[in-house]
């Protein structure tokens, strides 16, 4: 089989009452709704509760209306089937979707420790067992994305959630970009070049852009690798290595790969970031042609790091609790 078998894309005639799954769906009434968490450019994401077991929910809510208006559908179902896709525990699981005649509901993983940026702008520098740890769980999560045929495309602080053990949950997989078969199957013939649609009408969050998108050339798996190597950055500088005042600048400095190493920036951290920090993808460690993730899980960086157990591991503490 491929590497990852092709999980089914979210059932909709589950409101089939022949579905084998008719009796697990949901509807808008069977939860209670609390805080909103967070708000996305085309949905607001709140507490739900689920009124028969209690169990707390993030539910992310979409608005028909303004989805259909600025044509953004596509986008929608090219999320919910990357959600569907994954089984890690590094990632949001959805567990249901369902619609009223005025919204379209997602119903995810709550990471009530919310995002990997408070902690950051709170605490960073963090010490280098700290973010050697987040390091990996990022890692394996993208790993796991990528085997699922899928890119994610916007991995930056924002978007890794911690749980309540202060494990990673990434999340926001609205900038997705979904590797069909015969797409990989020709990429891999190596005439990626033009068949890999490059991914020009998409642009995630600018500082953590890879360099190959803004040059509009083929974007691949490397991206989320480029955007590791700029979290990496960040939790052990507490800035994101490509600042300026505005987008245009950003863009400019990512493409002349113009940042700059701190003093006190770890010597261990100094090789695995200018490697990952690579222009050109196939260079970038982590590319297939330079082995591939276990070449970034070989690094001296990780060294001591327990792949096989880290997210049932105890997390470092992140100094102050917020
Ligand atoms: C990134 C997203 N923000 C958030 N999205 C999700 C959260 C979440 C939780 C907190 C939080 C929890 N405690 N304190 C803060 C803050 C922001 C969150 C969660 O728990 N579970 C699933 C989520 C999203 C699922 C999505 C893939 C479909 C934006 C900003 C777009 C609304």
């Amino acid at each position: 089989s491929s590497n990852g078998r092709r999980e089914p894309t979210l059932n909709t005639d589950v409101d089939d009452p022949s579905h084998p799954l008719y009796h697990h769906r949901r509807i808008v009434t069977d939860f209670d709704y609390g805080e909103i968490l967070g708000e996305g450019s085309y949905s607001t994401v709140l507490i739900g509760r689920d009124k028969r077991t209690g169990k707390q929910y993030a539910i992310k809510r979409l608005d028909k209306a303004h989805i259909v208006k600025n044509n953004k559908v596509k986008y929608v179902m090219i999320e919910r089937d990357a959600l569907s896709r994954m089984n890690h525990p590094g990632i949001v699981k959805l567990y249901w979707t369902y619609k009223d005649n005025r919204s379209l509901y997602f119903v995810l993983d709550l990471a009530r420790n919310g995002e990997l940026y408070t902690y950051i702008r709170r605490l960073a520098p963090f010490d280098l067992e700290t973010a050697k740890f987040y390091a990996a769980e990022i890692l394996l999560s993208i790993e796991h994305i990528h085997n699922r045929g899928v890119i994610h495309r916007d991995i930056k602080p924002e978007n890794i959630l911690l749980d309540d053990n202060s494990h990673i949950k990434i999340t926001d997989f609205g900038s997705a970009k979904i590797i069909n078969e015969n797409e990989k199957a020709a990429s891999n013939a190596g005439d990626g070049g033009n068949t890999a649609a490059p991914a020009r009408s998409f642009v995630g969050t600018a500082e953590y852009v890879s360099p190959e998108l803004l040059r509009s050339d083929v974007v691949s798996e490397e991206a989320d690798l480029w955007a590791l190597g700029c979290v990496i950055y960040q939790m052990l500088s507490g800035k994101s290595p490509f600042k300026a005042a505005t987008d245009y600048l950003i863009f400019q400095k990512i493409k002349n790969l113009e940042y700059t190493m701190p003093d006190e920036f770890p010597p261990a951290a100094k090789d695995i970031v200018e490697r990952l920090l690579a222009s050109e993808p196939e260079k970038r460690l982590g590319s297939a042609a330079t082995g591939g993730i276990n070449a970034i899980k070989e690094h001296p960086f990780f060294e001591g790091i327990d792949w096989e157990h880290i997210f049932t591991s105890t997390a470092p503490p992140l100094r102050e609790r917020l």
